[in-house]
This record gives structure tokens, C-alpha cells and sequence, in this order.
């Protein structure tokens, strides 16, 4: 992973002029996490809206600033050493409903916000999604998914189904309206991926439908992750670590090689899903790197599949110095 440069004071100066505000600095990026690890990162800036999430990304690049844009933290490891560059926080938020139109800034909450705006109106194709962090941006990013309703259950369902065009700031500085197509959505991937695009909003095209069906496709949602996954709100996680393996399943083989429970300083894999890595409480990025990499191990070495993270990893590590003990708690 390429290494951040540092930003430096004249590059401050010049950028909280573009702004017209001041940077906040050395701020923890833990709490900004759902994996609740990491360092800090040297500034921040919280945007206001998607004219200024542009305004400060174009600032970034033309002052040859590394940043990060962050959404809900949620598919992220932050590394110990922190975000040495900029850390711009997308809080641009606004959702507009017309007809069976829903249009969100990028930085909009998808759950219980986008959701609940459209199911509040009677409108499907989000509902879906319910109990997933994620903001609007990071939806497009991972083409966010989850399975068809029950008692089908027979495949999985993807945002770019609802998806009509989004607002970009390109790589090349451009705003452009786009459509569906530009994103070459798969699973787990869009363009954004491969391009610099920056999703300023996007609007969905949803489906007139009975409000009472939606809150019990939700329901049923939440009490099947509920379920399977860690709680988020006690047992702090970035979802699943690794890639899907079509058929086989990364979870499955994590938990044939007995890797279940084991734990690594304040990190575990948890027993309840073993594609879930936690943060029993202060965790650090070194001990979930420990994890993953002994998982890796273990699993090509008894199965012959190599297993490939699905979370990013952003910021600057510290070197893994502690290995997994071979403790398991429940
Ligand atoms: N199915 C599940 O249970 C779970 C799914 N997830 C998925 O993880 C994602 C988490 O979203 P979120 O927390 O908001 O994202 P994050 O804050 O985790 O950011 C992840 C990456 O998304 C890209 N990104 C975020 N916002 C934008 C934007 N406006 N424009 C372009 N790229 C953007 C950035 O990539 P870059 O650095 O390349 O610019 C960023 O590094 C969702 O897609 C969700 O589906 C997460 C947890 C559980
Ligand atoms: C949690 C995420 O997404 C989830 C998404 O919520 C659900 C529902 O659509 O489908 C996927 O989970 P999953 O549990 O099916 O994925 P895997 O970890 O590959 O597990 C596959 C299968 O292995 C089995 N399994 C899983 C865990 C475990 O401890 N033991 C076990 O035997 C289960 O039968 C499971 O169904 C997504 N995971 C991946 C890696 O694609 C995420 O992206 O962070």
C-alpha cells in the first residue's frame, strides 16, 4: 500500500484559504470507525454539502494533497500510525423526495436515513439494505448488497438496481452527470475502484409499494444479520475481512480450519461469524493485521485457497509485533 505524505504547514495555509476555514488537527480517527481502531489523522475537514465536498476535493488535488474520503468508516482498517495527509469527512447529508424519484448528497446515512425516507413514502428498492453502514458514496463504491427478501432468499440484491445517474467530480476535474452503465458494477466492485471519481449524489429510481411490506422485509432483514453478525454496536467490526468465494465462502473456511474465537491482543475472530474480525475493546490495527494474516496462512495451508481482504487498508501501520494466541473466549 503506497505510503501518505505528510501534509505540510504551507499546504495548510493554502488550502484552509480555498476553503475559507480552518483544518481541524491531530483528530482520532478510531471513534470516526466502525471498527473503532486507528490513529489520527494530522487534519480533518467536515464538508457541508456536496459544493463543498467538490470545493475541498478539487483544493486537495491542486495543492498535491494526499486525502482520504471518509464515509461511515465502515469497510476500513485506519492504521495505528494514523493519516499523516488530510481526512476530508463526508457529511454532506440532504435527501430530496419527488414522485418516485430519491435524490441524496453522497454523504447521506443509508440506514436508518435514505431508507427511511423512501419507506416513509411508500417507496421500494432500498429497504433492502436496512442495518448496513454505509453512506450514499460508499454504497456506490461497493455496489452495497444484501439478499432478496424471504422466505426466497434465492439471490442477492444490489444497489445498482435502483441506481438511475449520480453527480460526479471526476478524476480529470470535471462535474458530470452519469448513469448506471458508467459504474461497471459487480459484486463487491464499481469503477470508483479503479477512478479518482468523486459521487457528489446520486438518485434512485424506486417502485410505489405497500409501506407495511417494506418495514417487514426490514424487519426480517435486521433479525437475519442480527442473527448471523456481531452486534456493531457492542462488538465493533468492518464486516466481512475477506472477499466472497463464490460457493465455497470465506466464512466457511475460516471456520473448517478452527480459526474461530482466537484472539490477538484486543481483536477476535468472532465466534459467531468467521469472516467477522471484533474489537473486544482496544484493539489495535497491528492485532487485526496479526489475524488476518494468520488466517490467510492457516487456510492456504489446509485448504489451498487464498483468502483476500475485502476491507481497505488506509493510512500508515505500524509493524505487527504481537501473534495470535492460541486463547479462544466465547
Ligand atoms: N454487507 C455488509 O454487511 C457490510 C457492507 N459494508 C460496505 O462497505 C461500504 C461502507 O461505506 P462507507 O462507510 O460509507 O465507506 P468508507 O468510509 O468505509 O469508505 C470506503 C471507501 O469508499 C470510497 N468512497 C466513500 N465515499 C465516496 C464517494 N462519495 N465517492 C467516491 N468514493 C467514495 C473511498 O474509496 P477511495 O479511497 O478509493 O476513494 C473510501 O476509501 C458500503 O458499500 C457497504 O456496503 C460495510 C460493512 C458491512
Ligand atoms: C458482511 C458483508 O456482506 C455479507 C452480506 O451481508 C451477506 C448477505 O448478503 O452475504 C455475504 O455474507 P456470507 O456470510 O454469505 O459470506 P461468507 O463469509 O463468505 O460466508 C459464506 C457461508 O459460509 C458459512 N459460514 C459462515 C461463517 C461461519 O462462521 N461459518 C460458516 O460455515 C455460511 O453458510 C455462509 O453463508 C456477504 N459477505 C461477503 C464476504 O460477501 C460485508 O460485505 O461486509
Amino acid at each position: 500500500m503506497p505510503r501518505v505524505r505528510p501534509i505540510n504547514p504551507a499546504q495548510i495555509r493554502d488550502f484552509e484559504q480555498a476553503i475559507g476555514r480552518p483544518l481541524a488537527r491531530e483528530v482520532p480517527l478510531a471513534p470516526l470507525t466502525t471498527f473503532q481502531v486507528g490513529g489520527t489523522a494530522e487534519c480533518l475537514l467536515e464538508t457541508r454539502g456536496a459544493d463543498d465536498l467538490a470545493n475541498a476535493v478539487r483544493a486537495a488535488r491542486r495543492l498535491d494533497i494526499d486525502y482520504l474520503l471518509l464515509g461511515c468508516g465502515a469497510n476500513l482498517l485506519v492504521g495505528d500510525r494514523g493519516h499523516p495527509g488530510l481526512v476530508i469527512r463526508n457529511s454532506s447529508g440532504a435527501i430530496n423526495v419527488a414522485g418516485h424519484r430519491l435524490t441524496a448528497d453522497s454523504g447521506a446515512i443509508m440506514y436508518p436515513d435514505v431508507i427511511d425516507a423512501a419507506v416513509h413514502r411508500g417507496l421500494s428498492g432500498l429497504e433492502h439494505f436496512v442495518g448496513i453502514p454505509s453512506t450514499v458514496g460508499g454504497a456506490l463504491w461497493q455496489n452495497l448488497h444484501f439478499l432478496s427478501p424471504p422466505p426466497e432468499r434465492d439471490r442477492t440484491m444490489f444497489i445498482a438496481e435502483v441506481l438511475e445517474s449520480a453527480q460526479l467530480l471526476t478524476a480529470e476535474g470535471e462535474y458530470r452527470e452519469v448513469g448506471v452503465d458508467y459504474f461497471r458494477f459487480g459484486y463487491d466492485y464499481s469503477v470508483l475502484h479503479d477512478r479518482d471519481d468523486i459521487v457528489l449524489s446520486a438518485t434512485f429510481a424506486l417502485t410505489p409499494a405497500d409501506a407495511t411490506r417494506l418495514r417487514e422485509i426490514m424487519a426480517a432483514n435486521l433479525d437475519w444479520r442480527g442473527q448471523r453478525h456481531p452486534p456493531l454496536g457492542t462488538e465493533p467490526s468492518a464486516g466481512s475481512i475477506f472477499r466472497k468465494i463464490e460457493g465455497i465462502g470465506a466464512g466457511r473456511l475460516i471456520d473448517e480450519c478452527g480459526l474461530k474465537g482466537l484472539i490477538c491482543g484486543g481483536a477476535q475472530i468472532s465466534p459467531r461469524h468467521a469472516n467477522i474480525i471484533v474489537n473486544r475493546g482496544g484493539a489495535t490495527a497491528a492485532d487485526i493485521c496479526a489475524l488476518i494474516m494468520h488466517a490467510q496462512q492457516v487456510v492456504s495451508a489446509e485448504t489451498g485457497h487464498w483468502l483476500t481482504p475485502e476491507i481497505g487498508f488506509v493510512g500508515e501501520f505500524a509493524p505487527v509485533t504481537r501473534l495470535p494466541a492460541d486463547t479462544r473466549a466465547p
